[in-house]
């Protein structure tokens, strides 16, 4: 199974309603919200992602880089979402905010920063639907994939197995047509890409393409 979810980070915000359209293909739309103060950049908020829930005809993949996750990753549930990822950095009770987060009805991911280890989480990773391994420094679009991010993936793709659960393993930062293959490698299954997808002349060939990188390689050998 591959996901792939266009980060609309990359989209033009001005016409976004047409750029979401523009991915029909897509499993999800990811959804970057940042608010200057997790992170060095700022997006857009509560009511612009309502919004976007109102009007798109894929399910939504919020990714929140912002502090206050317990206050706020809530609210982002009660508007639909389908999934929301809150980084580990900006709470001291994960285990708790993804169990609220599943009783609104969302499904609920935890989100790792490059230099934020995995051990931690380990033990409980049946309390969440999907870890994010972020392969940038979040906060910005365009950045270059962070290789040595690959064995903390890997770690938690042998995590997940031994422990038989459903979570899915996403990537985030700097996936294309080449590092797809190296992070499906290390057992990711679900791909955000922003740049890739709208930088292409056709977005929507891209998803495909991208689909098609990561399967194909999965079907070399690798099959996590
Ligand atoms: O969360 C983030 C950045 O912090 C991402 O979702 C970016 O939007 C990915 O952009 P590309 O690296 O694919 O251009
Ligand atoms: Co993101």
């Amino acid at each position: 199974m591959v996901r792939i979810n266009p980060s609309i980070l990359a989209a033009d915000f001005v016409n976004l309603q047409r750029d979401l359209a523009r991915i029909p293909s897509a499993d999800f739309v990811h959804v970057d919200v940042m608010d200057n103060h997790f992170v060095p950049n700022l997006t857009f908020g509560l009511q612009m992602v309502g919004r976007i829930q109102d009007v798109s005809s894929l399910p939504l993949d919020v990714h929140l880089m912002i502090d206050d996750v317990d206050r706020w990753a809530p609210e982002y549930a009660k508007l639909g979402a389908f999934s929301v990822t809150f980084h580990a950095e900006a709470t001291d009770a994960p285990v708790d905010l993804a169990r609220r987060l599943r009783s609104l009805g969302s499904r609920a991911g935890i989100a790792l920063k490059p230099g934020t280890p995995a051990e931690p989480y380990l033990d409980d990773l049946a309390e969440f639907d999907q870890v994010l391994v972020m392969t940038v420094e979040p906060g910005f679009g365009g950045q270059g994939f962070l290789a040595e991010t690959m064995p903390k993936l890997q770690q938690v793709r042998d995590a997940v197995d031994a422990a038989g659960v459903d979570v899915w393993l996403q990537v985030d930062g700097g996936i294309d047509l080449s590092t797809i293959a190296v992070a499906r490698d290390a057992g990711a299954d679900t791909f955000v890409a922003g740049s890739a997808v709208y930088g292409a002349a056709d977005p929507d060939l891209r998803v495909s393409a991208l689909r098609e990188a990561a399967l194909r390689h999965g079907e070399q050998g690798h099959t996590h």
